[in-house]
């Protein structure tokens, strides 16, 4: 959502942006697996390193806190990992009526995305569990990567603040009683989630193809399995993304 695009807020608009971002996941994730896990990327750091925490975690703090001088945080669109380490941002706000309800910033599931992307995502995608000691390039990939699932899983945000315009009457005695249930109920559309697990997969497909001049070779293995693609798709972006939904339409009338 570009400032002062608050007029052409709408559910098409938004959904077609949540399917311009399924590339950038895609294309994120192939360049992530073309390394192993690299698990000591992960690990709290020993002794003489004076790094607290993991290598991954000092990266990915470092890189947030240099983007933040930048204004990335200044976006409502972006989200961070580690906010209490951010600096200020030496580019000054730019006015523009905001679109989301000030409680929007509140609303963060970022702890979760990293969870689920080190314990569960990575030994799903990664074909090898060991190391190859490319820490650096590999923690820029996973960042890129972790960056582009946060911000489709936060457009939620942007998502809910449109089905609650469209519809505030029926929105409205949920949030009022918040029921969660009844709230997650009223935003889902299954045809659509649907949609997008085939489309996801089909993209990778295409996206994971080995380009060759032969058109006579047989068709090989494709870089990523599209049926993954959808999985995470069907696991953890949709459901988390409606996690966000919920979460900003519980505050949407305070
Ligand atoms: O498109 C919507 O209406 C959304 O809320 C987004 C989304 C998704 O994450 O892709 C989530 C919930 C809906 O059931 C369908 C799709």
């Amino acid at each position: 959502m570009a400032c002062g695009d608050d007029g052409k807020l709408s559910l098409d608009s938004i959904r077609d942006s949540l399917i311009r971002q399924e590339d950038t996941i895609i294309f994120n994730l192939i360049e992530r697996i073309k390394f192993p896990i690299n698990p000591t990327l992960y690990k709290q750091q020993l002794p003489p390193s004076n790094i607290s925490g993991s290598l991954f975690q000092y990266l990915f703090q470092e890189t947030e806190a240099l983007q933040s001088k930048v204004g990335r945080y200044l976006s409502p669109e972006e989200n961070p990992f580690f906010p209490d380490n951010l600096s200020d941002s030496i580019i000054p706000l730019t006015k523009c009526t905001p679109v989301l309800h000030p409680a929007a910033e509140s609303v963060n599931v970022n702890e979760k995305i990293l969870d689920i992307y080190i314990n569960q995502m990575l030994p799903l995608f990664c074909t090898e569990a060991d190391d190859d000691a490319n820490f650096a390039t590999t923690a820029a990939c996973d960042i890129q990567l972790l960056q582009a699932l946060s911000r489709r899983i936060h457009y939620g945000k942007f998502v809910a603040e449109v089905k609650f315009r469209d519809s505030t009457d029926e929105y409205k005695p949920f949030i009022l009683a918040q029921d969660r249930d009844a709230l997650m109920k009223l935003l889902t559309f299954e045809a659509v989630e649907e949609m997008v697990k085939k489309r996801v997969a089909k993209k990778a497909k295409v996206f994971g193809q080995e380009v060759t001049l032969n058109d006579s070779v047989e068709e090989v293995k494709g870089k990523i399995d599209p049926l993954l693609v959808s999985r995470l798709y069907d696991e953890w972006v949709m459901p988390l993304t409606k996690l966000v939904e919920v979460e900003y339409l519980l505050r949407r009338l305070d």
